[in-house]
């Protein structure tokens, strides 16, 4: 999962290492003054020889911390390093355009590059080690900051309000009639009874397909006849779960193009009708930065709470799942990583921090 983002920010990390502990890039007189070493010491060179190398200028220097005392240039210089724009902007640009490749959102893309940056210059470091674990961390903080969206807790809303109505919103094929059966066995295993509302009255086939989860998980589905009112199905499973005391309603919903105007009409209806407590887009981790537009558009037409991502096991990119709580101000509950019913997991930005960094 991810493996070119994690490559790609390893990567990172070892540029940007072996560039600032290399100091090839020949620097600035700003940067030798602040520095107050030597640039660079060509290897077998006595420290002597290099020193009258030096503009007569530097010769007035207050020594480095450690400096004279018996230790080489070399030496100095690690202890006294500081990073300075020079060093990161090459490998930042690089990492930019990596990130893009990766369908990470340009904005991201830049809030990564750009926090990673002011972490970074400016700071002394000492020893290549250290250079990369800062460089590390500063990069892990970037991310962090990117995935923390604020928003939904799902086991204190079941808590709360009985039945919980959620409405799930998306286009055809990205999963969503598998991710409702998933979601449906994640509140199964938590000994809660859910209800499904088979409000995909449009597509051919949706009804029974969804019928086919709920047989297999057991649990009770409303229909009614393919093209009827979809708003009337969800209004009869809300309705079915207050009479029987069920815990949650899981209504799914018919997923034209994001762009339909007739989909997003009969979506705005469903939510006047039933009034979900929760609506929550899903989209495919594979399909990029158009999962994004996607969660935008049918945000603008019904507002969105949250996001599933479903097919993040096959996602090499991970530009989606980076992205897309960010871009839309909203937060990713559930990943869908398998196609059996036990194939999602709650998401946390620890988590994919973990996958990324590991
Ligand atoms: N690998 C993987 N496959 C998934 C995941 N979620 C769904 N799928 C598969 O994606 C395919 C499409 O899933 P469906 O649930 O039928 O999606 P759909 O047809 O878009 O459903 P609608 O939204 O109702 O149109 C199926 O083969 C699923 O098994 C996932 O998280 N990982």
């Amino acid at each position: 999962m991810f493996e070119s983002l994690k490559k790609k920010f390893s990567e990172t990390v070892g540029k940007i290492t072996e560039k600032v502990s290399s100091g090839q890039e020949p620097r600035s007189e700003e940067d030798k003054s602040e520095d107050r070493v030597p640039e660079s010491i060509p290897e077998g060179k006595p420290e002597e020889e290099v020193r009258t190398e030096e503009p007569d200028d530097t010769s007035s220097e207050e020594p480095s911390p450690g400096a004279g005392e018996g230790g080489s240039g070399f030496l100095s210089f690690f202890r006294e390093k500081r990073i300075t724009e020079k060093d990161v902007d090459d490998v930042l640009w690089d990492l930019e355009m990596a990130l893009l490749e990766s369908d990470v959102a340009l904005e991201v893309a830049e809030k990564i590059t750009t926090e990673l940056k002011e972490e970074l210059v400016g700071r002394k470091v000492k020893r290549s080690t250290e250079i990369s674990e800062y460089t590390m961390e500063a990069l892990k903080k970037a991310v962090k900051d990117v995935l923390s969206v604020d928003g939904v807790d799902l086991p204190q809303l079941v808590e709360k309000k009985k039945p919980l109505v959620i409405m799930f919103v998306g286009i055809n094929g990205t999963g969503k009639t598998t991710t409702i059966a998933k979601v449906a066995r994640y509140f199964m295993k938590k000994g809660l009874e859910p209800v499904i509302a088979a409000a995909d009255t449009f597509r051919a086939g949706a009804i029974e397909q969804i019928g086919q989860h709920a047989d297999k998980l057991g649990v009770k589905l409303i229909s009614h006849r393919k093209g009827a009112d979809p708003a009337a199905v969800a209004f009869d499973a809300v309705s079915h779960a207050k009479a029987q005391g069920k815990d949650v309603v899981l209504i799914d919903t018919a997923g034209r193009m994001q762009t339909n105007v007739n989909l997003m009409d009969e979506m705005a209806k469903i939510k006047r009708v039933v009034r979900p407590d929760l609506i929550v887009f899903v989209g495919d981790a594979l399909t990029g930065n158009d999962a994004i537009e996607q969660a935008a558009r049918f945000d603008e037409a019904v507002g969105i709470d949250a996001v599933i991502l479903t097919k993040a096991d096959a996602d090499a990119r991970g530009g989606a799942a980076l992205s897309i709580g960010y871009m839309i101000k909203r937060p990713i509950i559930f990943m869908g990583i398998g196609q059996g019913y036990d194939d999602i997991m709650e998401f946390k930005p620890e988590w994919m921090i973990e996958q990324l960094f590991a």
